[in-house]
């Protein structure tokens, strides 16, 4: 089966400092597909996903875009230093030039509510917890609208349920016909995953890919 595939990246190297981390990268991420993201700790797996979503450029290699990305970040505590409420937060990724400004307020709300943060909408995101903040960032993510959907752990932090809720919600934007990327250490994420890349020794390898989406 071919699929298209809207983020591509090929032959990426990339070193911090002195350390090189990737060491020539391939990775396609289909449209319509979950792909999770997995290695050991340290094996590179934020830094491919920074490039992926143009945080930082590969210093050789090259990243191939057919569609906007958005990158849900690991670190809830970045935005937690500016005095602005959950809604803003969300309303972020809204205001991406990707999203359409003309409903921003509606795709603001409807974001909150498929991550179960609705009621959270007004409180300051420096005071929410680190779950909470996790799922007003997944909101954000969610908000862009955008045709690649790449999330780093977005299950850190959250409880049973609300992972589960995640999960769910990577496979209704993959059905939307989103390229969804997945950097996780949960067992449970891994094994609803469509395919699986793993990171070892700067190199991706697939390692699975399932014949048909596999349901939370
Ligand atoms: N800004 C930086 N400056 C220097 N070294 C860095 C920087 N960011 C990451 N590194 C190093 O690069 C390597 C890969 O880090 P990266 O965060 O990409 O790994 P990871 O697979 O996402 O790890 P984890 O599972 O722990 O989140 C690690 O050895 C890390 O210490």
């Amino acid at each position: 089966m071919t699929e298209s595939s809207p983020a591509r990246a090929r032959a990426l190297f990339y070193a911090h400092d002195r350390k090189e981390v990737l060491s020539g990268v391939d990775i396609d991420l289909p449209a319509g597909r979950v792909t999770a993201i997995v290695g050991a700790n340290g094996a590179g797996k934020t830094t491919l996903v920074e490039l992926l979503a143009g945080v930082r450029s590969p210093q050789s290699g090259e990243v191939l875009l057919d569609a906007p990305v958005a990158l849900v970040v690991q670190r809830p505590d970045a935005p937690a230093m500016l005095p602005i409420t959950a809604r803003e937060v969300v309303a972020l990724g809204a205001a991406s030039p990707v999203a359409r400004s003309r409903t921003s307020g509606r795709r603001v709300r409807e974001a909150l509510e498929r991550v179960g943060a609705e009621s959270l909408a007004d409180a300051p995101f420096a005071r929410l917890s680190g779950g909470q903040r996790q799922r007003v960032l997944i909101a954000q993510g969610l908000a862009v609208g955008a045709g690649v959907l790449i999330l780093d752990e977005p299950a850190a932090g959250l409880d049973e349920r609300s992972r589960a809720r995640a999960r769910a919600i990577l496979r209704e934007e993959a059905d939307r016909g989103v390229a969804v990327a997945c950097v996780t250490h949960d067992a449970a994420d891994i094994e609803a995953a469509d395919r699986v890349v793993t990171l070892r020794d700067g190199v991706a390898t697939l390692t699975r890919e399932a014949s048909f989406p596999v349901k939370p």
